[in-house]
């Protein structure tokens, strides 16, 4: 089945009923070394995975490493431009779950993505990044550890799909030439705008399924969180993208309020609400009044709209979730995109869980990172319903490459979400504890050292780092 890889002789695989994965106690999991500073990362990663598993189980549990090839290591063992063999996607179906270093993107032309390539390929829609703060992490925020949220990234679609047109090209041309002669023209809201010939052309596709199958995630994801943390933020940039990114918005509430009524309220809801339980006695009018602060300059018919909606979502779940019911629900609100990289920093607290479109989440997980320590404290999983591969926020980082100083924290991050994914919490835990430990103890790389007050003069090395994680079980 395999051309140039051999799965290791023991070992059992990892299978999937109803999106769940049912792991035995040796599996056989793949890794990907990674580009650039994956050389260094990943032995310190399988490292610390290791002793977990060794040290909670006692030689009961055991992970049976299988490598596999991408990016340059694949082009050394399949050939030229084999950057992602079909050996690879086989085995990461076959075994379900596997994890990964970073891999290299060109900027401009050459190859694709391979890491946007393995979540589309294997359809992992959800990118899960957990951005918390661990206690001592030096920061370039005076509070960081007020921010503690699960970013759930939309993986497959958006302008990630990568169908775009360079500028000059015939199909560029001929797109251009349509859609500024025949299709804007037709639709009456575009006016008279019109697409500079000299245009590059990218599409961005957002649609209903993948909206609402990684909002479904996100929901189902804060019905696990303690009371206060049971908030998932929809962001987006409707104001703008109004069919896309709007889109996303509205089929994140109509999912909130039809698949998950029992559990949810909106934040519109919860203000009409509470608005009738502080005065039994407000008319509806007054309601909307005080639900929409510019009712009053608002056109007669947007006046009947507001107030319709009002009174609809009295009448559908005043006896369900009023009454300060529904405070024990799941909170669904939404905000802008560019506002919310605002909101992280000056009201971290308010946040728990952000469900956005792919690019939106590109960006605010490398800056809700940022606040916690860096993009050394990322990891991130890709999810699916039948497969899940594991892998840091961050890149390849090519200057530090092969320097044995970068910090491992991020994929040893992501092997703990990938042990609590196969139910190995013991192991899982014992991680945690030890970067906890090292970092309070400021057994820290470079990164972290160069940031810590006292700054610390002799940072650890990545392969230290992982030793004093270990140490520290
Ligand atoms: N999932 C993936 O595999 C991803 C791959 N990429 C690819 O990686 C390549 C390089 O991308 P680039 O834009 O340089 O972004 P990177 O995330 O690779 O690195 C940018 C900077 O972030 C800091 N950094 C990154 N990783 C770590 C770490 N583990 N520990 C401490 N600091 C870290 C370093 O800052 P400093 O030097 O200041 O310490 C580094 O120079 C590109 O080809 C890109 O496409 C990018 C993102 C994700
Ligand atoms: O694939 C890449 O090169 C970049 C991907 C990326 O930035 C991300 O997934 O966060
Ligand atoms: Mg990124």
């Amino acid at each position: 089945m395999y051309e140039k890889i051999t799965p290791p002789t023991v070992g059992s695989r990892i299978t999937f009923k109803d999106g769940k994965p049912i792991v035995p106690d040796d599996p056989i999991i793949p890794f990907i070394r990674g580009d650039g500073t994956g050389v260094d990362i990943w032995p310190a990663t399988e490292k610390v995975i290791n002793a977990a598993v060794e040290k909670a189980y006692g030689g009961q549990r055991k992970i049976n490493w299988f490598k596999v090839y991408a990016g340059d290591e694949a082009c050394e063992v399949y050939g030229t431009y084999q950057y992602l063999p079909e050996d690879t996607l086989n085995a990461i179906k076959e075994y379900g779950i596997a994890i990964k270093g970073p891999l290299t993107t060109p900027i401009g032309g050459g190859i694709r993505s391979l890491n946007v390539a393995l979540r589309q390929i294997n359809d992992l829609y959800a990118c899960v990044r957990p951005c918390r703060y661990y206690s001592g992490t030096p920061s370039p925020h005076k509070t960081p550890e007020k921010l503690d949220v699960i970013i759930y990234r939309e993986n497959t679609e958006d302008i990630y799909l990568g169908i775009e047109w360079r500028e000059g090209t015939e199909i560029a041309q001929k797109l251009i030439d349509i859609l500024n002669q025949d299709l804007i023209p037709a639709t009456p809201e575009h006016g008279s705008k019109q697409i500079r010939l000299d245009s590059g052309i990218g599409i961005k596709p957002v649609s209903k399924t993948g909206s609402q199958r990684l909002i479904r995630r996100a929901i189902e994801r804060a019905l696990t969180l303690p009371k206060p943390k049971q908030t998932v933020t929809l962001v987006h940039k409707g104001n703008i993208m109004k069919y896309t990114e709007g889109a996303f918005r509205d089929w994140g509430y109509e999912l909130a309020t039809t698949e998950f009524r029992a559990e949810c309220i909106t934040e519109r809801e919860s203000w009409i609400l509470s608005n009738k339980e502080k005065n039994p006695d407000l008319s509806i009018e007054d309601n909307a009044r005080m639900v929409d602060p510019g009712y009053d300059a608002l056109t007669a018919e947007k006046k009947q709209e507001v107030c319709q909606e009002v009174e609809g979502v009295l009448n559908a779940i005043w006896e369900t979730h009023g009454k300060g019911q529904w405070k024990d629900k799941v909170m669904v609100n939404d905000r802008i995109a560019d506002s919310i990289f605002q909101q992280i920093q000056t009201r971290p607290d308010e946040y728990s869980i952000l469900a956005t479109m792919n690019l939106n989440g590109d960006y605010i997980s490398d800056a809700a990172a940022a606040i916690v320590g860096g993009l050394g404290m990322g990891p991130g999983a890709n999810i699916g319903d039948t497969c899940a591969v594991f892998e840091a926020t961050h890149g390849t980082a090519p200057k530090h490459a092969g320097l044995d100083r970068i910090n491992p924290g991020s994929v040893i991050l992501s092997g703990v979400m990938m042990l609590e994914f196969m139910g190995w919490q013991e192991a899982a835990d014992l991680i945690k504890k030890g970067i906890g430990d090292a970092i309070a103890n400021r057994q820290v790389t470079y990164d972290l050292a160069r940031l810590m007050e006292p700054r610390v003069d002799t940072p650890l090395k990545c392969s230290e780092f992982a030793q004093a994680i270990i140490d520290h079980f």
